[in-house]
């Protein structure tokens, strides 16, 4: 608990801690005077016993997303925790999720007003904020058809199916020849300092027509602001529950507000050069179709919804953000499971050679003749789950789940790491557990082990890229891998899945065509992840080798 609250606070004397603690106890009695009651039918959340003021906090942890998926045993796919004066629902369990997400998905497909969130995007951000439902919507829209058409265009050579393809192709080029540079010069290199910078060069392009050379000082700070932002804005940052802590001196937020508005500021930049060079008849990326949606929609008299050109022109800020450092940590990730698992990257090299040769670069066609590269993917996003939660959502009214009462305005964690990690039971199991409560129908005994009671994965723990092929290895089970839960479900599910899943493909299938990587001797790779809204490997030194063209 230290642990999580120390780094807010920076100095406070005693006198001004007692006046905060007086308030807030006094402020947590008697919001526990006005607890809503439940409605007929319905049952109240289970819980555990919490503290006053701090609530469950103590629990939580440094890796909220193990000590809730331990909670969720005890209390069930649907229970309710307390962080400081907050109380929070956690969903666990696909199809408690799927649910709540899809089949009632209006009613927690809103935003909690967080404080850190305030700080994202100036207030303005289409992912963070508390947008009115009308609004995020036609944000939202506008978001996704933007990416999808500058994602889609043809590419300025006939070589590549689309815009997307080039980019990627392009900077896994000049990613190969870095690599070879580092190591020249080096001996060594970083995996996560030379990805991101390949990966925000690709989100570049389509947003901003431009890239950044990799030892481009002010793109390499902007990069690595992004693991400052994602340790604050991760669930259960204690300044967002407990009211008290937004007004002490607190190291953290400064930080985390003032990378916002470096963010911002660089962004702004940007934007205000588009208007300035402006045209109409050649709409060149991202952010000038997002400044003709603004021209455009002042001449529609029939549009209802107000918004203001910063809503829509900010729009970018978002796609850039999300953009980068979500493909660029499972692209890094991807990396250490290489050299972890070499008999696995022994294979994937294999699989490429044997479907696509070594003259020539794979392209996004390729994707249905790599059945091993695209397991290798999905296992790579289960096991690392490293967005374990989805951004927390909120409940738009009063509503159920599983016969409990949820009302408005509560904040929701969707815990996808134990949808990733839930461990499959048999019946045979559950019965040898509990002999005298199966509540299943009758079958025959021999047909009891393998049947699954609940829980979606053998063995969960371990890393195993076959769990997705069929029998014979050809071809990718899609059921098993529509399992995997890391882009989030329903109507706040990531608008970038369809370009993230190409270029994390893509990338792959050129880096291990081309590139050999290895541990090297001294150097420690630690695979445990440090706790974040994406959650990072260590970082460390890797070596990477050249395959022949007669490589065996
Ligand atoms: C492997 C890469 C990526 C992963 C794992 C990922 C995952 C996620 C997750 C978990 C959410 C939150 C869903 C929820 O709250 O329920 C999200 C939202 C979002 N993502 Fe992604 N994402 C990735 C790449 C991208 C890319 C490339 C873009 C755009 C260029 C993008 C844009 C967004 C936006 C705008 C939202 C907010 C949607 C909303 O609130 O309505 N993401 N993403």
């Amino acid at each position: 608990m230290a642990s999580m609250i120390l780094p807010f606070i920076e100095a406070l004397s005693v006198s001004e801690g007692l006046i905060a603690l007086v308030t807030v106890c006094l402020v947590y009695l008697t919001l526990k005077q006005f607890r809503r009651e439940i409605p007929k039918g319905l049952r109240q959340l289970p819980s555990p016993n919490a503290f006053p003021i701090i609530g469950n906090l103590l629990e939580l942890g440094s890796k909220p997303y193990l000590s809730l998926t331990e909670m969720s045993k005890r209390f069930g796919d649907v229970f309710q925790i307390q962080i400081g004066m907050r109380p929070v629902v956690v969903l666990s369990g696909y199809e408690t999720v799927k649910q709540a997400l899809t089949k009632q998905g209006d009613d927690f497909a809103g935003r909690p007003d967080l404080y850190s969130f305030r700080f994202i995007n100036d207030g303005k951000s289409l992912a963070f904020s508390t947008d009115q439902a009308g609004i995020w919507r036609a944000r939202r829209k506008l978001a996704y058809s933007a990416l999808r058409s500058f994602s889609s265009l043809d590419g300025k050579l006939p070589e590549y199916s689309c815009v997307l393809e080039e980019h990627i192709c392009k900077e896994s080029e000049h990613l190969i020849k870095e690599l070879q540079n580092v190591m020249r010069a080096e001996g060594k290199f970083d995996p996560f300092r030379y990805i991101v910078v390949s990966v925000a060069n690709v989100i570049c392009g389509m947003c901003f027509g431009r890239r950044y050379d990799h030892h481009d000082q002010e793109l390499l700070s902007l990069v690595n602001l992004a693991e400052d932002f994602v340790q604050v804005a991760g669930s259960g940052n204690p300044a967002d529950f407990i009211p008290a802590m937004q007004y002490l001196p607190n190291k953290s937020m400064k930080k985390f507000v003032n990378l916002n508005n470096r963010f911002n500021n660089f962004v702004q930049k940007i934007v205000t050069e588009h208007y300035t060079t402006f045209d109409k008849d050649n709409i060149r990326d991202i952010t000038d179709s997002l400044i003709d949606h603004c021209e455009d929609r002042k001449l529609d008299e029939n549009s209802n919804i107000q918004m203001s050109d910063e809503k829509i022109v900010g729009i970018v800020n978002d796609l850039f953000g999300a953009g980068f450092d979500t493909i660029s940590t499972g692209l890094s990730w991807a990396v250490m499971y290489l050299v972890s698992y070499p008999e696995v990257e022994e294979r994937l090299f294999q699989e490429i050679k044997e479907q696509i040769g070594l003259d020539r670069t794979p392209t996004l066609a390729d994707r249905n003749n790599l059945p091993l590269l695209e397991s290798f993917i999905l296992e790579l996003f289960r096991h690392s789950s490293y967005l374990p939660f989805t951004i927390p959502h909120c409940s738009t009214k009063d509503t159920s789940l599983n016969g409990y009462f949820i009302p408005k305005d509560t904040c929701v964690f969707i815990n996808q790491w134990q949808i990733n990690h839930d461990p499959c039971e048999t019946l045979r199991d559950k019965e040898n557990h509990n002999p005298n409560k199966s509540g299943f129908i009758r079958i025959k005994p021999k047909f009891l082990l393998m049947l699954p009671f609940r829980g979606l994965w053998k063995d969960p723990s371990s890393f195993i890229p076959d769990r997705f092929l069929n029998d014979d290895g050809t071809e990718v089970n899609k059921l098993e891998g529509e399992k995997v839960l890391i882009f989030g479900l329903g109507r706040r599910r990531c608008i970038g899945e369809v370009i993230a899943r190409n270029e994390v493909f893509l990338f792959l299938a050129i880096i291990i065509q081309k590139l050999h990587f290895y541990k090297l001797p001294g150097e420690p790779v630690d695979m445990t992840p440090e706790y974040g809204l994406t959650m990072k490997h260590k970082r460390c030194y890797l070596g990477v080798s050249m395959r022949a063209k007669d490589d065996q």
